[in-house]
């Protein structure tokens, strides 16, 4: 269920195992692109070849539930949204569980793939599923395998990255591990499917934490004028591991995650046991305006009125390499200085004119600017400084 950017690479790796798969997704183009051979996401590596051997024969895609009755595994993997607040919104998920809800029989298994705040599988799954199904937790089985992939190498993470499952009881785990461990061979089952949900969370809140240490640690460095990344060359060994400091954590999921702990710690009134994880989210967002300030600092060095100094940001999607906007530092980072009345465009080797036109953004040549900030390399370009040397 759901044949998006994470679920059709497995898919495709399932039905490369031998195993027959009806991939149902409410998108008809996409559906007919997968049946006609044609990979709708070119960019992941691998993934052509398996679309171009399997889709509409043993990888069948549809828009209708009913064309998996005859299944008996049921892998849910639609997008969790996240509101203004940071509250995970359930209406994709509940309407694709009560949908299989409709098909399913006795005996059949459900995972839940789609990274979730621990407890949702054990609670409103399996209440989504109870109600529109009228069996009960043990005429079906019900587990958690969070999904671990990397935009643009899902295939060979599917392939050799550990991955975990866990039930919302012993049975359920049981089973879903058996018939996992068909098709992912570095398979772990663990004790409870809200542990398994707590791994995926966990690995997004150590990696948002960390950015955070290193982008304070980037600004200390440069106040005291000290080369930040040759003291991190030097301090990083096997029990220290200090990350890459940024704009900013972008993406669908590092940056929601920590939300899902931090809330629920509100909720109990234990907000206190979650400063840590606020403090790491309010960090990487608050990146921004570190850099708008030091963007703003060399536009200082050109003889020019500020209002006519040409800045390129070069670099907006939210990591190299990836043509994803989503929750884009760099993107906000050319929006923050253009509300300020600055002349700003963007420049992305990823994306064509019309695309970065469609962000709202002028596209600039960073070849026509007085001043480039790349921000992938966090490195400033300035261009006939007043200050040069003659
Ligand atoms: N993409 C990643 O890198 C990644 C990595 C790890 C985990 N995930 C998890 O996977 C989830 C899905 O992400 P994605 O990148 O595949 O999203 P996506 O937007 O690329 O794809 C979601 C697909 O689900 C379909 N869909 C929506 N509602 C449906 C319904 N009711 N029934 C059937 N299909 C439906 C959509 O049409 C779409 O094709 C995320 O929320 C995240 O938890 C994604
Ligand atoms: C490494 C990995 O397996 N990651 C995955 C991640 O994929 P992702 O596409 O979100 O990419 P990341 O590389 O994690 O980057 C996120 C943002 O952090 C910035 N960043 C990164 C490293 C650093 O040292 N300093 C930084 O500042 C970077 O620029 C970008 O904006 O989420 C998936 C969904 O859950 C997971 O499968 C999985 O964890």
């Amino acid at each position: 269920m759901g044949l998006g950017n994470a679920g059709l690479p497995l898919a495709a790796v399932i039905a490369d195992h031998g195993i027959q798969v009806v991939g149902v997704d409410i998108d008809r183009r996409r559906c007919d692109l997968i049946n006609s051979g044609k990979n709708p996401i070119p960019q992941e590596v691998g993934l052509d070849e398996l679309i171009s051997r399997y889709g509409g024969k043993g990888l069948v895609a549809t828009t209708e539930y009913r064309d998996a009755v005859s299944c008996n595994v049921f892998i849910v993997i639609v997008p969790l949204f996240i509101d203004k607040n940071h509250n995970p919104d359930f209406r994709t998920l509940e309407s694709a569980f009560r949908s299989l809800g409709s098909v399913l029989k006795r005996g059949d298994l459900v995972v839940l793939e789609t990274t979730v705040p621990p407890g949702t599988t054990e609670g409103l799954a399996l209440r989504w599923i109870e109600e529109s199904s009228e069996l009960k937790l043990g005429q079906f089985y019900l587990a958690h395998s969070p999904e671990r992939i990397m935009t643009g190498c899902s295939i060979s993470r599917l392939r050799e990255f550990p991955k975990v499952i866990g039930g919302v009881d012993e049975r359920s785990g049981i089973v879903a591990y058996d018939v996992y461990r068909r098709f992912i061979p570095n398979l772990r089952l663990v004790s409870s499917a809200r542990v398994a949900e707590m791994i995926k969370v966990m690995e997004g809140c150590y990696r948002d934490v960390n950015i955070a240490l290193a982008n304070e640690l980037f600004k200390i460095s440069n106040e005291l004028g000290i080369d930040f990344h040759e003291a991190r060359e030097h301090a990083n060994h096997e029990y220290c591991h200090i990350h890459m400091p940024s704009t900013g954590v972008g993406g669908h999921c590092i940056p929601v995650y920590p939300w899902f702990l931090i809330n629920e710690m509100v909720r109990r009134e234990r907000a206190e046991d979650a400063v840590m994880l606020r403090t790491a989210r309010e960090l990487n967002d608050g990146m921004i305006r570190y850099w708008m300030d030091r963007i703003m600092d060399g536009c200082m060095r050109i003889d020019k009125p500020l209002v006519d100094i040409r800045i390129c940001i070069h670099g907006i999607t939210y990591r190299p390499g990836v043509r994803e906007l989503h929750h884009s530092r760099n993107l906000a980072l050319a929006k923050l200085l253009k509300s300020r009345g600055l002349k700003v465009g963007a420049y992305d080797e990823t994306l064509s004119k019309e695309e970065v036109l469609k962000t709202g953004l002028e596209w600039m040549d960073p070849e026509d600017a007085d001043v480039v900030f790349n921000s992938f390399e966090l490195s400033l370009t300035i261009r006939h400084p007043r200050d040069a040397p003659a």
